[in-house]
């Protein structure tokens, strides 16, 4: 029985692939990605269900519908859902104590779930409104091994792909190039390398999509094929590997697929998901395919952008012309760039004077995910800088105020340092990862390194080893570890000047070792510096209430005497009356005499304030604190 590619046949059968999966799992058939592939038997019946219509939720029995049914109701319906909770409801909930009565749930309860109705009705809303707008153009960024041939991929494709006419007019290096495929235009990043696709990264813009990682045929897995993966895997950016260098008669794209499989990315001819796609830059075998695949993953990504909404772009390169003075590539990400346009930089802005395409034609305005130089800044921006538009000179003065103001603002916070909750109980929303990079001198201490560390993690835990790599640490790992606010450790070897100074100026732990325990030992100290810290209540003392000193401005203080142990400020207070307790609470304050004390031992008299205002003659006040434990 034959087997056909699940995007072939939606292609046959005009549907998109989005559509094509949901029909499949309707079906209940597993697939690992759109280019899996499926039974001949299973096609018929995907045939037989699309000829049917509208009968295909019900043949799966589920009730399930596809993404094109239920965008066909999305747009009949009215735009907000009809279960949205408006903000007034919401407010309401807490007094409704009928229907609490009826539903069995306190009005608390049902105003927390009113609040998250509303807030799940409004995610539905933005999605739908997400969904109402075009698609755009994928951007993807091409990184591997040197010598692999990620600048010929990008020649082949740049001298194929691009219309003649077009071709003649780039005079110079833009920093990203649009292809016109049998599918639509695809975008370039024109410069190679993991450390460029970081850089822009390590300054908060994602500017690719999808990320090719180049691996020659003939070497299989290098040192920066490892590292450029880790970088693609550390942006979450969907990955493709294009097996270069085919025509080569040594070439042995099998080698490299077995060897994907050693850093757990597992082809898919080996039952994984990862795409290869064996290609040859020399003679262009493959690329086809290449771009093919781009355009599935992209649509798959549902990647798009509204041209008509704000405007938002990265800078991708900047240089300074002698004649023509700053000329900055802009990626535009979202809206519409129009010469005439005021841009913020940082805390820079300047006027878009005059904007040229990838292919050096003058154009009066780019939508999104379109590559364009622009003439207008005084100051060379640096790639990966966030650009915003205003709508004229005395808004982006406006803009580049606040920033400053905000700058100086984040300097002084700097400078004293405050514990926010989120220093106390970390993130809430994330668990708790330590990431590493590791770089030993050998593959075999690499492997050493890393069995350890799988018998290290925990429940609470997780160790996340990003990279690990042979030879001393790069000022890529660097960057990588300044985006990912991870750990470098290096085993055996050593970095490099730059690489220390660039860890110190990012702030990044970097820390070498000669001694496998000693490493180990770090990484447990990390470990530990994530668990949730555990609290007991531990007792302190014990203090009989044998006056009540009426003040005023403090409260009721209690002339007491401590009978065992010692009371501090600030510590728990409970006390009882007889056998009840009466009052729980803290020592909000504590005083010999006249002076305010921090302790007070056992056998001496004090004042304990509680701010509480009944305490008793007769009244025993016991103390406790709560203690970090050791886990
Ligand atoms: N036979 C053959 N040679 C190739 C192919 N692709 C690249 N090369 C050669 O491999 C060498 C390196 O190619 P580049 O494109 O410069 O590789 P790169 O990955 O961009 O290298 P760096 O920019 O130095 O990181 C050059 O001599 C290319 O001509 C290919 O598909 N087949």
């Amino acid at each position: 029985m034959s087997k056909v590619r699940i995007y072939t046949i939606a292609k046959e059968l005009g549907i998109d692939n989005a559509e094509m999966l949901s029909i499949l799992d309707d079906l209940g058939v597993s697939y690992k990605s759109v280019s899996s592939t499926i039974e001949e038997d299973t096609v018929e019946l995907i045939k037989g269900i699309i000829a049917e219509g509208g009968s295909r939720a019900a043949q799966s029995g589920a009730g399930a519908s596809t993404e094109a049914e239920a965008a066909q109701t999305s747009q009949t319906q009215t735009p907000q859902p009809q279960t949205q909770v408006q903000p007034e409801q919401v407010a309401q909930a807490p007094a409704t104590a009928a229907p609490a009565a009826d539903s069995g749930m306190t009005a608390e309860e049902l105003a927390e779930l009113a609040a998250l109705e509303a807030e799940e009705a409004a995610e539905q809303a933005a999605t739908a409104a997400r969904a109402e707008l075009p698609h755009r153009a994928p951007v993807v960024t091409i990184m591997g091994h040197v010598d692999h041939g990620k600048t010929s991929l990008l020649d082949y494709i740049r001298s194929s792909k691009v219309a003649a006419k077009e071709a003649g007019g780039i005079t110079q290096h833009v920093g990203a190039f649009e292809a016109q495929t049998s599918r639509g235009k695809v975008v370039f990043i024109d410069t190679p390398g993991h450390e460029a696709f970081t850089t822009i990264r390590a300054r908060g813009a994602n500017v690719a999509d999808i990320a090719i990682i180049v691996i020659a045929a003939d070497d299989s897995l290098m040192p920066q094929t490892r590292e450029a993966i880790a970088h693609a895997q550390a942006a979450g950016v969907p990955m493709l590997v294009a097996i270069n260098k085919v025509d080569l008669p040594q070439a042995d794209p099998e080698r490299v697929k077995a060897d994907l499989t050693t850093i757990n990315l597992v082809p898919e001819d080996y039952g994984g998901d990862v795409i290869t796609v064996p290609v040859s830059a020399r003679t262009g075998e493959g690329v086809e395919d290449l771009l093919e695949y781009i355009s599935l993953t992209a649509e798959l990504e549902d990647l798009r952008a509204d041209p008509k909404g704000k405007f938002g772009g990265v800078i991708i390169e900047s240089r300074v012309d002698k004649q023509a003075g700053v000329l900055a590539t802009v990626m535009v990400q979202e809206g519409t760039l129009k010469v005439g346009d005021f841009l913020v930089v940082g805390e820079n802005y300047g006027k878009v004077k005059a904007m040229t395409d990838s292919a050096g034609k003058r154009i009066k305005d780019a939508g999104p995910s379109t590559p364009v130089q622009i003439l207008g800044f005084s100051e060379a921006p640096s790639s990966g800088e966030l650009v915003a538009s205003a709508s004229n000179e005395h808004e982006a003065r406006e803009l580049v105020a606040q920033r400053q103001e905000q700058r100086r603002d984040e300097e002084e916070a700097r400078k004293k340092p405050r514990l926010s909750l989120d220093d106390i109980l970390g993130p809430l929303s994330e668990a708790h990862t330590v990431n590493l990079i590791l770089r030993a001198d050998t593959q075999g201490s690499l492997e050493a390194i890393q069995g350890i560390l799988a018998k290290k993690e925990t429940d609470d835990v997780k160790l996340n080893v990003m990279l690990a790599g042979i030879g001393a640490p790069t000022e890529g790992d660097v960057l990588l570890a300044s985006t990912a606010d991870a750990t470098i450790l290096c085993f055996s070897v050593v970095p490099s000047g730059a690489v220390k100074k660039a860890a110190e100026n990012k702030e990044i732990d970097l820390k070498s070792y000669r001694i496998i325990y000693e490493m180990i030992d770090e990484v447990d100290r990390l470990i530990k510096g994530n668990l949730e810290p555990v609290y007991e209540e531990q007792y302190l003392g014990r203090a009989e209430v044998r006056m009540v000193i009426r003040h005023p401005k403090t409260g009721n203080i209690a002339g007491s005497y401590v009978t065992d142990g010692l009371f501090k400020r600030g510590a728990k207070a409970r006390v009882t009356r007889g056998k009840e307790v009466v009052f729980e609470g803290t020592v909000a304050g504590l005083k010999r005499f006249k002076d305010d004390v921090r302790e007070v031992r056992q056998g001496l008299e004090c004042g304990i304030n509680l701010d509480w205002d009944e305490v008793q003659e007769g009244d025993v006040i016991e103390a406790s604190e709560m203690v970090e434990v050791e886990q």
